[in-house]
């Protein structure tokens, strides 16, 4: 048999007590997909790290093309022909999009935008080569690493959940890219949580488990189920049937709202309408870059409208900024998890306050410190976030575990009104269903609900209505008893009419 391309044996590496990879053993083949996959925390990225020069290991070795080596640095692993996407983006915002990607593909910037552009048009990887990044949306920042690795050429590429942030129809382009370039021999390396698509895409599949490798597979010939019984030991636990109860009042409202684009690369929005009612989940289906991120920013009052455009318990709020917004119950999950759901470098303590002021963790002014260290112990047992307390950075948490402590934060304020974007980004199969039993427990215990995702059927799962959103518009609302994903689907590329024919 050929030699594997890389070879790993023995890896450890420890952060304090947290034993993050243990003796780990990993081969790569050229011209294989690898799948690694494992729950939020079992050490698939720090692995990842230390292939790619990010992370140096307490022990182990690591062979390239039979050759022991030491990628002590990226720039190193770059070298050796390893190219990776990471899961948080490293891109500058102010740059463009081709003066990002020259900062690691040589050449001058004219020729690099061809190549830019003819590589989007190739993979279709949509992005345009002089748009700030800052403007763009965080699935065509995603494409924007992915571009940045191909063009370097790579003999292999480490994607760490790649396709979290894809549409449908871009999840598979880039599964034929990737088939592609396997069959030109290089290997491949996929971090997902959806097992479907491990099963679809890869030849073999690394399954960790708190730091171990437990097995393995080929997955072609695993099931979803049996895959997450290696993974997480157990089954998990379905989820509790839909409610029958009737949706309550509206409580949110949003008339007519027409907003200029925030940056030459967004679309306007125009003319949209869309009610929240107490005990409902609201559904906003539709590839991203659509408008979906105005949106929510102009219902988390991030962005000012008119004041009787947005009315929320029967007030005016168009003009209320996101604090005043949050006092009348009105609570907002993000989604990227750095910078904007959490201070990276800030402990699980003092990011529970960001969004909490308002309710009790202040006395005469100050700061009440063991009221606001409980209250973040309470958001971390409540939705399982593996870590090593509430003095944990934000950044040393895996990025699952994070966004499950950013959801669980704002879903312990007890809200009126839940605005959820990609809620289960980057969450394992077990954590994800946790969080979609909890949207329903909150939709039962009469809470408004406003879900944007590109997860089509986790918006069916859990959704009572649906709106797709496409360049700035919104279709009418549509019951998910009286539509199948397939009219979603065509709804999401501008065929409105298509949900409109289903419903009647
Ligand atoms: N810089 C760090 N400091 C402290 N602990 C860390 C650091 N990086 C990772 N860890 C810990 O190591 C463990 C493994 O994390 P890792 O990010 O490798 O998991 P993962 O399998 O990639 O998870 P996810 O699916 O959520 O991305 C976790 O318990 C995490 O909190």
């Amino acid at each position: 048999m050929a030699e594997p391309l890389l070879d790993i044996s023995g890896v450890t590496k420890t952060y304090g007590r947290t034993v993050a990879n243990e003796d780990v053993e990993f081969q790569v083949d050229a011209g294989r997909i690898h799948a690694v996959l494992g729950e939020n925390g079992a050490g698939k990225s720090t692995l990842m790290k230390v292939i790619y020069g990010v992370t140096k290991p307490d022990a182990g070795t690591v062979n390239w093309e039979g050759q022991p080596v030491d990628i002590a640095s990226p720039s190193e692993a770059r070298r050796l022909g390893i190219g990776m996407v990471f899961q948080h983006f490293s891109l500058f915002e102010t740059l463009t999009v081709t003066e990002n990607i020259s900062l690691a593909v040589p050449g001058n910037k004219a020729d690099l935008a061809r190549r830019i552009r003819e590589a989007s048009a190739r993979f279709g990887l949509d992005v345009e080569p002089d748009a700030h990044v800052h403007q763009l949306t965080v699935g065509e920042r995603q494409r924007i690493e992915i571009l940045r690795c191909v063009l370097q050429e790579p003999k292999l590429i480490i994607l760490d959940e790649p396709t979290s942030v894809l549409p449908p129809q871009g999840i598979l382009k880039l599964f034929e890219t990737l088939k592609t370039l396997a069959s030109e021999g290089i290997a491949v390396v996929f971090i997902s949580h959806k097992l479907d698509e491990i099963r679809a895409l890869c030849d073999s599949a690394t399954i960790m488990r708190a730091g171990r490798v437990v097995g393995v597979v080929n997955p072609k010939e695993e099931s979803a189920k049996s895959l997450t019984q290696l993974m997480i030991g157990q089954e998990v636990a379905a989820m509790s049937p839909r409610s029958s109860a009737k949706a309550g009042a509206d409580v949110m409202q949003v008339k007519a709202m027409s907003l200029e684009p925030e940056n030459p690369y967004a679309p306007k929005l125009s003319n949209l309408s869309l009610t929240l009612k107490a005990g409902d989940i609201l559904g906003i289906a539709g590839v991203s870059g659509n408008g979906q991120g105005s949106l929510t920013r102009a219902l988390a009052g991030e962005i000012r409208t008119q004041t009787d455009v947005i009315t929320l318990q029967d007030q005016p709020v168009g003009t209320l900024g996101p604090e005043a917004r949050r006092r009348l119950g009105l609570h907002f999950i993000p989604e990227e998890r750095l910078g904007r759901g959490a201070v990276p470098e800030h402990s699980l303590s003092e990011n529970t306050a960001l969004t909490t002021f308002h309710s009790g963790l202040l006395s005469r002014g100050f700061l009440r410190l063991s009221k606001r260290r409980a209250r973040a112990q309470q958001v971390i047992t409540r939705m399982d976030v593996r870590c090593s307390g509430p003095d944990a950075a934000a950044t040393s948490l895996s990025g699952g575990n994070l966004q499950k402590f950013i959801v669980s934060r704002e879903m312990e304020l007890a809200p009126k009104v839940l605005i959820a974007e990609q809620p289960t980004w980057g969450v394992d199969v077990g954590a994800a269903a946790a969080i979609r039993q909890r949207l329903l427990d909150l939709r039962d215990q009469g809470v408004a609900i406003l879900i944007v995702s590109e997860e089509l059927e986790e918006l069916m799962e859990i959704c009572d209505r649906i709106q797709v959103m496409f360049r700035g518009q919104l279709s009418a609302p549509v019951g998910v008893g009286q539509t199948s994903i397939d009219h979603i689907g065509l709804a999401m590329a501008g065929e409105f009419d298509a949900l409109e024919a289903a419903h009647a």
